[in-house]
């Protein structure tokens, strides 16, 4: 696979690549996801594939105002792990008459927390914000998972947007001058908890899901414009979550191993930067990126993260798939 040949200054292809050039877990297979881009094909119809993803306002807090923006910043720094022990039932909440779970729960959570009137916007209360006070802003049916690391990440946030950045996250992505790319390096040096980059065979592979998804959040949020008007959106690529690749896996875009299927198939956890977990991260980037310059051949301009967008939705209708890889990790 010829590295593509336009810079990489996220360099996430281009540390990716080699895992799945040397992978032993994980395949992609070139044949069905030239059907699923034949599919798509027929779907979309003559037309570019719409950017149809939509934000959700009914889950999201929204006020078009700087608060929004930090709790865009709050909403991505929890944005991981929402799966329950192996038997156990996932975390739900009820908002709105509606029982959700998973990211749909987070941002009810977190939308339902800010008009009961906390100021999850706030950078000050962040800092400070307690275990209890988080445990009330997700109360539900079961425990989110990892819920201490979610009120680290928090006051993570606030600690960093008081002493940085003048308690705004608004000033982070005036740096970043209109470029997705930069904002994404510039969440991932500033802000530890998005720094989601691994080590396989002592090279140092750079995933940043949730700097990269908390970029495209912004963009979907306001419309493209404003807080969320950037030029190179198509220099981002897949968020590397577990989702996408159990869709990918479905359609036999990737394959694992039998003694990899075995164990995803039976929950059994993958250690966080482990080979078998680095490299179903790493074919989901790629096979994304060979999607898209399938489709492109094709005369079909789509970024990655559109092919993101429908993969993951995709994947909220899961029924008929085999499980998805479980590791337990903040960053995705
Ligand atoms: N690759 C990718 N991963 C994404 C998203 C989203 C939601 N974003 C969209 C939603 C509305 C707007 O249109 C946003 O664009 C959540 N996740 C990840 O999935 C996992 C949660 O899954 P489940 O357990 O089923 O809720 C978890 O790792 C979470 O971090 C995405 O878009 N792409």
């Amino acid at each position: 696979m010829s590295q593509n040949s336009t810079r990489d200054p996220l360099g996430v292809l281009s540390s990716t690549e080699p895992v799945v050039a040397q992978s032993t877990y994980v395949r992609i297979n070139q044949k069905p996801l030239e059907a699923l881009c034949e599919q798509w094909i027929q779907a979309m119809g003559k037309q570019k594939a719409e950017d149809d993803s939509q934000w959700y306002l009914q889950y999201h807090f929204f006020d078009g105002t700087e608060r929004t923006v930090n709790w865009m910043l709050l909403l991505d720094a929890l944005n991981f792990c929402f799966w329950a022990e192996k038997g156990q039932p996932r975390w739900t909440i009820t908002y709105q008459g509606e029982t959700l779970n998973g990211y749909w729960a987070e941002a009810a959570a977190l939308t339902r927390a800010v008009e009961e009137g906390l100021p999850l916007w706030d950078a000050g209360y962040l800092s400070t914000i307690d275990l209890d006070t988080i445990s009330h802003i997700f109360r539900g049916s079961h425990t989110i998972p990892l819920i201490e690391q979610r009120l680290h990440n928090a006051r993570e946030v606030g600690r960093v947007l008081l002493e940085r950045f003048d308690g705004q996250f608004s000033r982070v992505i005036e740096q970043a001058q209109g470029s997705a790319v930069q904002l994404a390096l510039l969440l991932a040096e500033h802000f530890p908890s998005f720094r989601d980059i691994a080590t396989f065979r002592q090279r140092e592979v750079r995933f940043l899901k949730r700097a990269q998804i908390c970029v495209a959040d912004l963009h979907h949020a306001f419309g493209g414009k404003q807080w969320g008007a950037f030029h190179d959106l198509d220099q981002l690529t897949a968020f590397a979550d577990y989702k996408l690749p159990q869709v990918l896996r479905y359609y036999h875009v990737l394959e694992y191993t039998p003694e990899l299927a075995e164990r995803v198939d039976h929950h059994i956890l993958l250690e966080a930067g482990s080979p078998e977990e680095i490299e179903i991260r790493a074919a989901t980037i790629w096979a994304c990126e060979l999607i898209r310059r399938f489709l492109l051949q094709r005369g079909f301009i789509i970024t990655a993260a559109e092919i993101d967008q429908r993969l993951w939705f995709l994947g909220q209708q899961s029924e008929g798939m085999q499980p998805y890889h479980r590791t337990r990790t903040i960053y995705y």
